[in-house]
């Protein structure tokens, strides 16, 4: 495992500029998401790191070596795509021993075996190793998949949305599998996403990109309390932050060149009684929490609201801000 350091990096395909002026230091040991809508650049940033492309410029070190001349199998990463890419004539076991069998590696076969069986029980497909690839479910694929990355010890593991095949429980399930054997392998990991929550759930850091570049890198904590533009406050949190104009609400406090206040559920008080300001539209009914619209003057807001909050569709409410976020008109956080 090791420090990976991107300085600068540039790739334009066309009149797209894919990559833009990307930086980006991961340390030894790290799960850094990177998080961007489709086509934000975060494939391309991977294929940069595993050497499937050419930067126009900038720099890649990987354990402190520039990388630049290196093919991609002598860089020293595992890569795991979107779509499992098993063998499909091979067993689970001689799909996981594969990448160990290089004839450079030169392993002795009981470590091979001792190496297989840890990794498919870390993954939890020890109980199907005999088991032909084609005979599994995707989720078990998908294991495997990951199993077979993880079975080498690279200076990096880069992974490219590897759960977002699979259906929402797995991927839960998945993500929270994950996130334990990258800490007890200790490895360095670069995953991307467009799932918030992948990224809320595993990342020691989090990487906003958009438009090929890197808006903001921080801890999730970091990253969704302090966000640093209203881009990056847009891409965590579930309902949506609200974008409002700085007079719409009594209860802030917005600092001078306010354009937007974001207000989130805990940004926003309902208070029942006098002086109503608001009016509930609809509930929407999630179970254990509610979704609340709320409509102010010709504004809609949307919050979560705990199932015993008694207000019904229709009903005037008073809502207050509560230490919200202040953003500029070029969309900067104030405060
Ligand atoms: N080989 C290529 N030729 C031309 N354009 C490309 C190529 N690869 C990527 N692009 C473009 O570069 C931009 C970034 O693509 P990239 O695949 O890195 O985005 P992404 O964030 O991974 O998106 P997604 O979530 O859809 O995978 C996109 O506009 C894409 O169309």
């Amino acid at each position: 495992m090791a420090d990976v350091i991107l300085k600068g990096l540039n790739k334009r395909f066309g009149d797209t500029q894919a990559v833009s002026g990307l930086n980006l230091a991961i340390r030894d040991g790290e799960f850094i998401v990177l998080l961007g809508p489709t086509g934000a650049g975060k494939t391309t940033t991977l294929r940069l790191i595993a050497g499937l492309e050419r930067p126009d410029s900038g720099r890649i070190e990987i354990a402190g070596r520039n990388v630049a001349g290196e093919a991609p199998a002598e860089r020293d990463v595992a890569f795991v795509f979107q779509q499992y890419s098993l063998y499909p004539h091979m067993t689970v076991y001689e799909n996981l021993a594969f990448p160990l069998k290089a004839p450079a590696r030169q392993l002795a076969n009981d470590e091979i075996d001792r190496r297989v069986r840890e990794i498919a029980r870390m993954v939890r497909i020890d109980h199907k190793l005999e088991n032909r690839a084609t005979r599994l479910s995707g989720g078990e694929m998908q294991r495997v998949a990951i199993g077979r990355a993880l079975v080498r010890r690279p200076a990096i593991y880069l992974m490219d949305e590897p759960l977002s095949s699979l259906d929402a429980k797995l991927r839960g399930e998945l993500r929270l599998e994950l996130k334990r054997i990258q800490k007890e392998l200790g490895s360095t990991l670069l995953y991307v996403t467009h799932d918030q929550m992948e990224a809320m759930t595993m990342a020691d850091r989090i990487g906003i990109l958009a438009e090929g570049k890197l808006m903001q890198v921080g801890t999730p904590r970091e990253i969704y309390g302090n966000p640093s533009s209203l881009h990056v406050a847009a891409r965590l949190g579930q309902p949506h932050i609200n974008l409002l104009p700085a007079d719409l609400l009594p209860g802030g406090n917005p600092p001078a060149g306010t354009k937007t206040v974001g207000a989130r559920t805990e940004h926003l008080d309902i208070v029942a009684g006098e002086d109503a300001n608001a009016r509930v539209d609809w509930i929407e009914h999630l179970g254990d929490q509610n979704h609340l619209h709320i409509r102010v003057r010709d504004h809609k807001l949307v919050t979560l609201a705990d199932p015993y909050l008694a207000v019904r569709p229709g009903d005037r409410i008073k809502l207050t801000l509560r230490d919200p976020l202040y953003f500029d008109a070029g969309g900067q956080r104030l405060g």
